[in-house]
Order: C-alpha cells, then sequence, then structure tokens
C-alpha cells in the first residue's frame, strides 16, 4: 500500500454501493459457528485483518474453516466446544472483538492458552472480563498484571454461575461472556454493574445466539441469565453489510450535497451503526429508509448536539460532516473511544484543528467549530477510521492527504478504491 493517499475534491457524490460484511457480525458468527455443533455456512463475511486474525485463531484450536472470497463464504465445522491448548498463542494484532470474545471463548476449553497482538492492543484493557471470568471459575490472568493483554489462561472448562460486569470501558465484554455462557457446565448469571455502552452490539449479540439456537433471558438489556449445558446449532447465515463501513457513504453524500444508496441495509438492521443517518437527518440531510436499501441525500447542514455513545464508531464520520455545518456541533457520551485503536477524543480534535476547525475537547466528546477549512496532512494513528471518515473532507477541500491508508485493512482493504468508485458516479 502507498505512504499517503491525495483526495481528490469532487462534484456532488451520488451513487449505489453494498459495503462488505460488518466486522462485528462475522466475528459474532465465526465465534458461535465454532463452538456449534455442525457446520456452518456464513455468507456475505468481511475479509479484513479484523476477521483474519479471529479466524487464524480459531484454526489453531481446531476449527476447520473453508474460506470462498469470491463468494465471500467461510464455511465452519464446528468443534462442540471442545478444544485443547497447549501454550497455544493467538495474535490478535489490535482486533478488539477478537480480543474480548477469544478470551472468554478460551476458558472454555482445556489446557493453556495466550491471546496477545500489537502495541496498542497491550494498552486496551480487558481487566473487567478478566475478573468477571474469574467470578464464572475460570484460571485467567494478564501477563503482566496490568489489565491488558497478554491474557494468559489455564483452562478447564468454565464451571458458571453468578458474575457482575462493568459495562463503561466496553460492550464488548459481555457479548464475550454471553457467547461463551452456554457452554459453561452450570447456569450462568450476568450483571451490568453501572452504564453500559455501545448497547446495540449487546442486543446483536443475543439475536445471533438466539439465531444459532441457544436460550436465554434477559431483562433490559442489564440481567442476564443463560443456561448451562446448552450447544449452538451449525446453520446458513447471512452477514449483513457494515453498517460503521456505510456511514463513510452515506457522510459522502451529505459532505458533498449528492445522494448515496446503500444497498443491504435497513432501519431494522442488526446494527446499531444505522443509527448514524438520523444523526445525518438532525443535521439536515434526507433519509430515506427501504426493506433492502438506505438512502442519505445531502442538505443544508447544521451542527447538532448529540449523545453518540450507542453508535461510537461513527463519530469521526459525523465529526467530518460537521466541519461542513453552519455551527458548531457537540458529541457527548464517547468516553470510552479513548480506548479504541487510538485516543478518539484527543486524537481526532488534533486533526480537526489541522483542518481549520476549533475544537473544544471533553472528557467524553468534544464540540467543533467549524472554521475555514484548510489542507492538511491527516495523521491516521492506525486507525482505520480516522483514514477512512477525514478522507470525506477531502472531497470538497483541496489539499487533504491521508498518511497510512493501508490502515483501512483492519476492516475495509478496498475502502479507497471503493471510495473513488462512488466519487467517480
Ligand atoms: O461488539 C462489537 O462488535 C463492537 C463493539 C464496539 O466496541 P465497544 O463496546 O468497546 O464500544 C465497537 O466500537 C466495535 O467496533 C465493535
Ligand atoms: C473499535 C473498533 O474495533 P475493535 O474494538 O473491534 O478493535 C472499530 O472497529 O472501530
Amino acid at each position: 500500500m502507498v505512504a499517503e493517499i491525495a483526495i481528490t475534491p469532487c462534484g456532488p457524490v451520488t451513487g449505489s454501493i453494498r459495503p462488505p460484511g460488518s466486522k462485528s457480525l462475522t466475528n459474532r458468527a465465526l465465534i458461535i459457528a465454532a463452538l456449534a455443533e455442525g457446520q456452518s455456512i456464513l455468507t456475505g463475511a468481511l475479509e479484513s485483518e479484523d476477521t483474519e486474525v479471529m479466524i487464524d485463531s480459531l484454526r489453531r484450536i481446531g476449527v476447520a474453516i473453508a474460506h470462498d472470497p469470491a463468494s465471500h463464504t467461510l464455511t465452519v465445522e464446528g468443534n462442540g466446544g471442545k478444544f485443547r491448548g497447549d501454550n497455544t498463542e493467538m495474535f490478535i494484532a489490535n482486533s478488539g472483538t477478537s480480543m474480548r470474545f477469544l478470551t472468554a471463548l478460551a476458558t472454555l476449553g482445556t489446557g493453556t492458552f495466550r491471546l496477545d497482538g500489537i502495541a496498542r492492543m497491550r494498552e486496551r484493557p480487558i481487566g473487567d472480563l478478566i475478573e468477571a471470568l474469574k467470578q464464572l471459575g475460570a484460571n485467567i490472568r494478564t501477563e503482566f498484571d496490568n489489565a491488558c493483554p497478554p491474557v494468559l489462561v489455564d483452562a478447564h472448562g468454565l464451571p458458571g454461575g453468578k458474575a457482575t460486569i462493568a459495562g463503561n470501558i466496553s460492550s464488548q465484554y459481555l457479548s464475550g461472556l454471553l457467547m461463551a455462557a452456554p457452554y459453561a457446565s452450570s447456569q450462568v448469571q450476568l450483571q451490568v454493574d453501572g452504564e453500559l455502552v455501545s448497547q446495540p452490539y449487546v442486543r446483536m449479540t443475543t439475536q445471533i445466539m438466539r439465531d444459532f439456537g441457544v436460550t436465554l433471558e434477559e431483562n433490559d438489556c442489564r440481567r442476564f441469565v443463560i443456561p448451562g449445558g446448552q450447544t449452538y446449532r451449525g446453520c446458513e447465515y447471512a452477514i449483513e453489510p457494515d453498517a460503521s463501513a456505510a456511514s463513510y457513504f452515506w457522510g459522502a453524500a451529505a459532505v458533498s450535497g449528492g445522494k448515496v444508496t446503500v444497498a443491504g441495509l435497513s432501519r431494522d438492521a442488526l446494527q446499531g451503526d444505522v443509527g448514524f443517518c438520523e444523526a445525518l437527518a438532525q443535521m439536515g440531510c434526507q433519509v430515506d429508509y427501504q426493506t433492502d436499501s438506505v438512502t442519505v441525500t445531502g442538505g443544508k447542514l447544521h451542527g447538532i448536539n448529540i449523545d453518540m455513545g450507542e453508535i461510537s464508531d461513527t463519530v469521526q464520520t459525523l465529526a467530518a460532516v460537521a466541519l461542513f455545518a453552519d455551527g458548531p456541533t457537540t458529541v457527548t457520551g464517547v468516553a470510552h473511544n479513548r480506548h479504541k485503536e487510538t485516543d478518539r477524543i484527543s486524537d481526532l480534535a488534533c486533526e480537526l484543528r489541522k483542518l481549520g476547525a476549533t475544537v473544544d475537547e471533553q472528557e467524553d466528546g468534544m464540540t467543533i467549530t467549524p472554521g475555514k477549512l484548510q489542507p492538511a496532512r491527516i495523521e491516521t494513528y492506525n486507525d482505520h477510521r480516522m483514514a477512512m471518515s477525514l478522507a470525506l473532507v477531502g472531497l470538497r477541500q483541496e489539499g487533504v492527504v491521508i498518511l497510512n491508508p493501508g490502515c483501512t485493512s483492519k476492516t475495509y482493504p478496498h475502502y479507497f478504491e471503493d471510495l473513488a468508485q462512488i466519487c467517480a458516479g
């Protein structure tokens, strides 16, 4: 991949696109299909670094996974939850879903496992998940006793019981616990302690668990009872296109005053990030929901105040759009964005200022006051979303250069090709 990409300004972006499969759904379906009895066929799957590290890790514990890139299909032979580790290493790069979901999964096996990633992954917290798994009887710790990976698991099956789990740092802890829970020896009761961020991802988790044939009780996304000794049943499962990836194309329509249709998503999608369209509607765009597509038409853009705690992966996209509004935009509720691929509050504020905005950073968000836009060389901090979102500014402003564009391979290896194609009309 090239070292940088200069974005070429274009007129109103009009067209239709189907983004690649959802990262969140692909990695959940892989975990569940790996644990299932029998074969699963996952269609519309994402092929990217985050799913490759998940597939590689599952293969290391003996799960056979065949990949047909032409049809974006993964065929998974479930191991029924019976797997053995012998100092088995899982290298997870910087995939939060893989780290948190595989940590929970590893406790179900027998033997020893070590989960590690790149330098940034070693800074991303996992302590609350470790504590909850200990409450359920797991023998697990972090290698440097610092509540961050590497994670060491000495597995002997998961006994089960009651656990409380903090939800203010990442919902992925709860999702990981939920997906593993049916394979505990006895019932698992989970209670969320305090605030729960990114709640739509938890609803996605319980839905896909049910789709693969297990039962659970759920009370207001805070209390869950999962009978132990259950098994997932392998099945054919269609993965939705990625709604977070879709936000860049809806954002392109917004910043350019164009009209973009994203195919394969609807208001009823499993992914909460479809809610990004409502934010665009508040800013002045028109949104048309169909049963199998969502179209955004740009309009005169206004600044808004918005809590994005449920749709935090789209904050950077909204920030790019906010630069073209007629007043300030305030985003709140996303303190957890400081623990992602990079600190998505401080580092985002820094890049927005380079583009000419005034940014007032708060602990849980920021106020963005648009200024006269200017050329900028955008640092991406190895964060795919920094690259994908701030590229949108270059559709209107000359001289926007995205550094290290290859970082989009985490979830969207062909992003810049797809963006160029839709901009060409
Ligand atoms: O469960 C998931 O698939 C995800 C949950 C979110 O993380 P947090 O729960 O850490 O906010 C989101 O940012 C991430 O991209 C995917
Ligand atoms: C936060 C993200 O990913 P993860 O936590 O899965 O690494 C993301 O894709 O924006």
